[in-house]
């Protein structure tokens, strides 16, 4: 079996306890986690959150994404709830990693946009791969979700794990001078439903 559930504990965090799951991808050598509140194993629509991972704007304070608006918000929401679930997968640089993401931004200074900078590296514009998901659900019961994202290959990409989207919540974020650019390249080649 190439994911490996490992161990749960708590994880009080500035908006509540919440539940943390390590999950071990031997095939890809990538260590994912979920973040859970309340009982999401019930059967019911479960709040969720398919995150991937940005180090500068979860973690460094960025604002050339909105990567660190988007994950507080989400907690926040779940929270709010008391139920939900968010997968914070290792999936750096929409896939292409941390080292390949900082040379396109260097690009990205130069003028290229997200895409273009993918692909002036030899890069897809999105190289992420969601089947991780579906072990990790399977692990978690879940069985439908009320999704917050903008992405439509989220949304396919549960749906192909064999998980019923019962409500997409678009995930809006404020925009500054910086990420400006980004989110229009998201709504205009990436097929985000915002018409940013
Ligand atoms: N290659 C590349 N990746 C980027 C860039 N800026 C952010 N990222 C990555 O893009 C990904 C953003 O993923 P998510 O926050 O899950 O958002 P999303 O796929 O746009 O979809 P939403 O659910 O609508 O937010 C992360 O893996 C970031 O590291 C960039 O300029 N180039
Ligand atoms: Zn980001």
């Amino acid at each position: 079996m190439p994911t490996r559930y490992v161990e749960s504990s708590r994880l009080p965090t500035a908006w509540g306890v919440f539940d943390i799951h390590g999950f071990d991808d031997l095939e890809a050598n990538k260590e994912h986690v979920v973040l859970t509140m309340g009982d999401v194993g019930d059967g019911e629509p479960v709040l969720a959150r398919v995150h991937s991972e940005c180090l500068t704007g979860d973690a460094l304070f960025s604002l050339r994404c909105d990567c660190g608006n988007q994950l507080e918000a989400a907690l926040k929401a779940i929270a709010e709830e008391g139920r939900g679930a968010l997968f914070y997968l290792r999936q750096e640089g929409r896939g292409i990693g941390l080292l390949n993401k900082i040379r396109a931004y260097k690009l990205q200074d130069a003028g290229a946009d997200t895409v273009e900078a993918n692909e002036q590296l030899g890069f897809g514009a999105d190289m992420r791969d969601y089947s991780v998901l579906k072990p990790m659900l399977e692990h978690l019961k879940i069985k439908q979700v009320r999704l917050m994202t903008n992405n439509p290959r989220k949304v396919a990409a549960l749906e192909s794990a064999g998980v019923a989207i019962t409500e997409r919540i678009p995930l809006r974020t404020d925009s500054n001078p910086h990420n400006e650019k980004y989110l229009q390249t998201k709504g205009s080649k990436l097929g985000h439903f915002f018409g940013h």
